[in-house]
């Protein structure tokens, strides 16, 4: 059992009577359990409730302890994390032989999760990591989920951004792009859509892990983007987000899915953004998190998929202040829950002055130019490099440091990785994508994607600072760049 101050705020099973724990002069209490839900509410009802017990429980627990066990509390555990993904990842590697589908996926989230946390990786294990996506890789092109395996686009776009993620030239030179690039083609549906493999479904996933991969390695061109975008059109649902296949219900995943691949085609103007940033905004509720679609319940793994989303729009147009001269995307938050952030009100709106304030220099207009090779559409050009030296002019359009808040002091386990909620167990998943709703946050005000956060962005220490990702693709900026140069020729 791990001891520290954020061990208190696990909630997973009924709570043990303990020892009463002194710390920084005040004594530990345990918050009593929660009420039982009120009588005649759904089970949907039910679930929300409970939830909301459980994250205020959380919260006015953590407003009742000393200032040092607050910043203990909010500081991001890294070498635990970093202990708890390097003994997955090394448990990973037995399993190369075996039948598991998902392992480039695996691969993926803790090579990643690793990467945001700023920690190399040993050597040898790097070398079987590729050797073994090699051997997922297709004889006719892509990416199994194990060797021998059917290719398919889901497990492509983990391995490549996987192979991206640990960089070299062994690494991006394994990739055989003529090959992926005959794969993509196959899987491209006269509709505009793409199948996830051959005979699978067509949806927006698919889309977006045929065109991001095809855009980081430099392989996009007209033909792959064709319709595209009338596809991902017809998935954006009355609600304003976006659903994985026409006629579906809009959810997180598939909005984030949707809109970056939008962005990668040159194509976002078409979808209706207002009423997509109307919906993504309001899926961030009392607990601070973000849910994935109306009336669900809140989950870590969404601070990436809905809070990406939230990053890609403040960058597509400025968002200024309401008469009041509050960002307008607070409003929905709870005041007392947010007042337990470590961000001073008064900061938050000297910060939001000047980040809302118009940008009119030349500089943060879209920069033409980046490496791109002759085999790159005309269309398409190099819209995601150009998309990331993009200057994000408008304030934020989300509450970045509410869901900070969420993530360190309900998704975080002190003992190393993240979970969906109080109460469920972590897993590389939620661990993957906690960190890169993290790193969001963080740079989600910074006007310039390679600017360091100022110290009032970052919720917890400035230590709790993590590499900054491209959020088109979910990859650490550097090996973004070093991919983007090494497949430029
Ligand atoms: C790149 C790539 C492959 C992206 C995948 C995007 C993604 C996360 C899609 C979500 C799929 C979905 C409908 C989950 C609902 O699960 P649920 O009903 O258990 O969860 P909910 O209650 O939160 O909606
Ligand atoms: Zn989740």
């Amino acid at each position: 059992m791990p001891i520290g101050i954020a061990a208190s705020f696990r909630f997973a099973g009924p709570r043990k009577e303990k020892k009463k724990k002194k710390l920084g002069g005040a004594r530990m209490e345990p918050p009593p359990p929660p009420p039982p839900p009120p009588l005649g509410t759904t089970v949907t009802q039910r679930d929300q409730w409970t939830v909301e017990q459980e994250v205020g429980r959380i919260y006015s627990f953590f407003a009742q302890l000393p200032p040092a066990a607050q910043s203990f509390a909010l500081e991001v555990q890294r070498d635990n994390h970093i202990e708890y993904l390097t003994r997955g990842l090394r448990g990973l590697a037995p399993s190369f032989g075996s039948l598991d589908a998902s392992r480039p996926w695996i691969c993926y989230w803790i090579i990643h999760s690793l990467a945001l946390l700023g920690e190399p990786i040993d050597a040898e294990l790097e070398e079987s990591i590729i050797d073994f996506l090699s051997r997922c890789q297709d004889p006719s092109g892509g990416y199994g989920g194990g060797p021998g395996q059917l290719p398919h686009l889901a497990t492509t776009y983990a391995a490549v951004n996987s192979l991206i993620t640990l960089g070299g030239s062994r690494s991006l030179s394994s990739i055989n792009r003529d090959k992926v690039h005959n794969f993509l083609r196959q899987m491209k549906q006269p509709s505009g859509g793409f199948r996830m493999h051959d005979g699978g479904e067509i949806d927006v996933r698919a889309c977006y892990t045929a065109i991001s991969v095809a855009s980081t390695l430099n392989i996009l061109d007209d033909e792959l983007a064709e319709k595209v975008g009338d596809f991902i059109l017809s998935c954006q649902t009355y609600e304003g987000g976006i659903a994985g296949e026409p006629g579906s219900e809009a959810h997180g995943g598939y909005t984030f899915c949707g809109l970056a691949t939008m962005i990668l085609i040159n194509e976002v103007d078409r979808l209706d953004l207002s009423r997509l940033i109307d919906w993504v905004v309001f899926r961030q509720g009392v607990e601070c998190g973000f849910q994935g679609r109306v009336n669900k319940l809140v989950d870590g793994c969404y601070s990436f998929w809905q809070g990406g989303a939230c990053a890609l729009l403040q960058k597509l147009h400025p968002f200024g202040l309401s008469e009041g001269g509050e960002d307008e995307s607070t409003d929905s938050i709870d005041s007392s829950l947010y007042a337990a952030s470590n961000v001073s009100e008064q900061e938050e709106q000297e910060n939001n002055l000047e980040s809302a304030s118009p940008q009119v220099d030349g500089t943060c207009q879209f920069k033409q130019g980046g490496p791109q090779s002759a085999s790159c559409s005309e269309n398409t050009g190099n819209a995601s490099y150009n998309f990331h030296e993009r200057c994000a002019e408008g304030g934020s359009l989300f509450n970045s440091s509410a869901l900070q808040q969420y993530i360190l002091l309900c998704s975080q386990l002190p003992e190393g990785g993240f979970r969906d909620k109080p109460g469920k167990f972590r897993d590389f998943y939620h661990t993957c994508y906690c960190l890169s709703g993290l790193t969001v946050c963080q740079y989600s005000r910074s006007k310039h994607a390679d600017s360091p956060p100022l110290p009032w962005d970052v919720v917890g220490p400035y230590s709790n600072l993590l590499e900054p990702i491209h959020p088109l693709h979910n990859v650490v900026l550097s090996k973004y760049q070093e991919a983007n140069e090494f497949f430029a020729g």
